[in-house]
């Protein structure tokens, strides 16, 4: 095959079949054996990125692929290597292991490496044996548990021989080392890690590595979206992998069918706080703490939405410094009661922002009914953010918006920023609103039959203010 440049090669892959996580703060993987997914429409969301690393032996497969783990440290990824799936020989077999040959793709159980794989795809956590190259067996050391993730790479000689195990790739990577390189790592690492002697370990490279290098390996660098000359040397290919797959991990589907819907990008630490805030069991000190951190990112996400001008400014040092100057015709707008919970932190970003109210009301769930509204009088001449922490069936919303257009605020002026959306409120607000952005921190599953958010986090008004029973309670000291 030609040889690609790294950057055509990703241009390439841009098929991968990804259909997008991060859409909700739920845990909907298991985290036990044989636990399914906890629900089927979490399933079929949460499709993790697998990737496949393979390449000759000793190329820097193992290498490259934990540098690609190493920087991507705010994502669940797990590594399932080939050799794990070697058969055990049989007492024959391991009587002659010098005439066995370990680089035939015969060497592998593939229909367990298959089902594991299935498993770990469906969101149930998998025990993987533990290869140990000195005995050749897999039951020496105990099985190794990996648990669902939002990237499995899956690294070995051959992992591109079978195409049942190439289907399941979104991307496909071929570690592309010199042969004398291979040699001389593999002399060194057999000799080193595997007490072998040079004697035996370059019989077995001419006897069986070279051979099947040529036969079965070379050949299946066709496959390749992506080719890795040096491995782990490489930085470039490394990073633009790795920015290849962050940018696949952020896309949720809702954001490729609607561009003005944005979720921002997901991290360990924004992932604590919703576990944290979704939690029936947390206090209410706690709840408005990590509620105002979450609330702080998105509203800073919002206004870097916001037009900017070009600025100039002098430095200390006597130099130019060429930025931009914030959009100061600005007016934050609260959906009553929950969206005021947001407004402090939308203070804290813009000094002495202006901020209006609007109170809907609910009956049931179509009845919604405008009973409020104060807003500033030159608020057509202002951007709106408008401030409402749940975006659920999307009628509050609707309503809200359709109040700001009424007064004369052009739509492609109105951010709305919330903290979870339902992606039924997400159609129906970017489908009646098409140039309205909406800025959230995490999608959910849907809602129930109540029209709630699920897993939601309950009245987000009454956890925040404090007003929800549990709160109210005072229990008197009994005698
Ligand atoms: N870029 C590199 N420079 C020097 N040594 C390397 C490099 N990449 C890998 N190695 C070493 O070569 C050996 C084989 O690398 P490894 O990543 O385990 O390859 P593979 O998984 O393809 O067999 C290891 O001992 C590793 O430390
Ligand atoms: N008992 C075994 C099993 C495998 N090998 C060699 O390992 C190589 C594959 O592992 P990489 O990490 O290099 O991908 C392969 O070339 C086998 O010959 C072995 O020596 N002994
Ligand atoms: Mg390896």
């Amino acid at each position: 095959m030609d040889s690609k440049s790294v950057v055509d090669l990703i241009e390439s892959s841009s098929e991968v079949h990804f259909s997008g996580f991060h859409i909700d703060g739920s845990e909907a993987r298991s985290t036990g054996m044989e636990q399914p997914t906890t629900s089927a429409t979490g399933d079929l969301l949460k499709q993790p990125f697998v990737i496949g690393v393979a390449g000759g032996a000793a190329s820097g497969k193992t290498t490259v692929c934990n540098m690609i783990i190493q920087q991507l440290h705010d994502q669940r990824v797990v590594l399932v290597n080939q050799d794990s799936f070697y058969h055990n020989l049989s007492a024959e077999e391991l009587t002659r292991v010098h005439d066995y040959n370990f680089d035939h793709p015969d060497a592998f159980d593939t229909e367990q490496l298959l089902r594991v794989m299935d498993k770990l795809k469906h969101g149930i956590a998998v025990d993987i044996p533990n290869y140990d190259f000195k005995s050749y067996k897999s039951d020496v050391f105990p099985a190794r548990r990996v648990n669902p993730a939002d990237v499995i790479i899956l690294e070995g000689i051959l992992v591109f021989h079978d195409p049942r195990v190439r289907e399941l790739m979104s991307m496909k990577i071929f570690v592309d080392t010199d042969a004398d390189v291979r040699l001389a790592r593999r002399i060194r690492r057999d000799t080193v890690e595997k007490d072998r002697d040079i004697g035996t370990v370059l019989d077995q490279y001419t006897k069986f590595v070279k051979p099947a290098f040529d036969d079965f390996i070379l050949p299946t660098k066709k496959y390749a979206d992506i080719i890795i000359p040096r491995g782990g040397d490489n930085h470039v290919a490394i990073d633009l992998i790795v920015q290849h797959i962050r940018t696949k991990l952020g896309q949720h589907d809702l954001c490729k069918i609607y561009p003005n819907f944005y979720v921002i990008q997901s991290t360990f630490q924004i992932r604590g706080m919703h576990t944290l805030i979704r939690d029936s069991q947390t206090t209410k000190h706690d709840f408005v703490f990590y509620a105002d951190r979450l609330i702080r990112l998105v509203v800073e996400h919002g206004l870097g939405h916001l037009p900017f001008t070009e600025k100039q400014v002098i430095t200390p040092t006597g130099s130019v410094y060429t930025g931009v100057d914030f959009c100061k015709r600005l007016c934050g707008v609260s959906v009553i009661r929950s969206g005021e919970s947001m407004e402090n932190a939308l203070r804290a970003c813009c000094k002495g922002i202006k901020i209006g109210k609007i109170l809907i009301h609910r009956e049931g769930d179509n009845g919604q009914q405008l009973i409020y509204e104060k807003l500033p009088n030159d608020i057509s001449d202002r951007h709106v953010l408008l401030l409402d922490p749940i975006l659920g069936t999307g009628n509050s919303a609707v309503q809200a918006i359709s109040l700001l257009l009424r007064k004369g605020v052009p739509e492609s002026n109105i951010i709305f920023l919330n903290l979870i959306s339902a992606p039924q409120g997400v159609h129906v607000v970017c489908k009646s609103f098409p140039k309205v952005k909406i800025v959230t921190s995490e999608i959910d599953i849907g809602l129930n039959e109540d029209f709630r958010v699920i897993p939601g986090m309950g009245e987000f008004g009454d956890r925040y203010f404090g007003t929800d029973d549990d709160d109210q309670q005072v229990v008197a000291p009994t005698q």
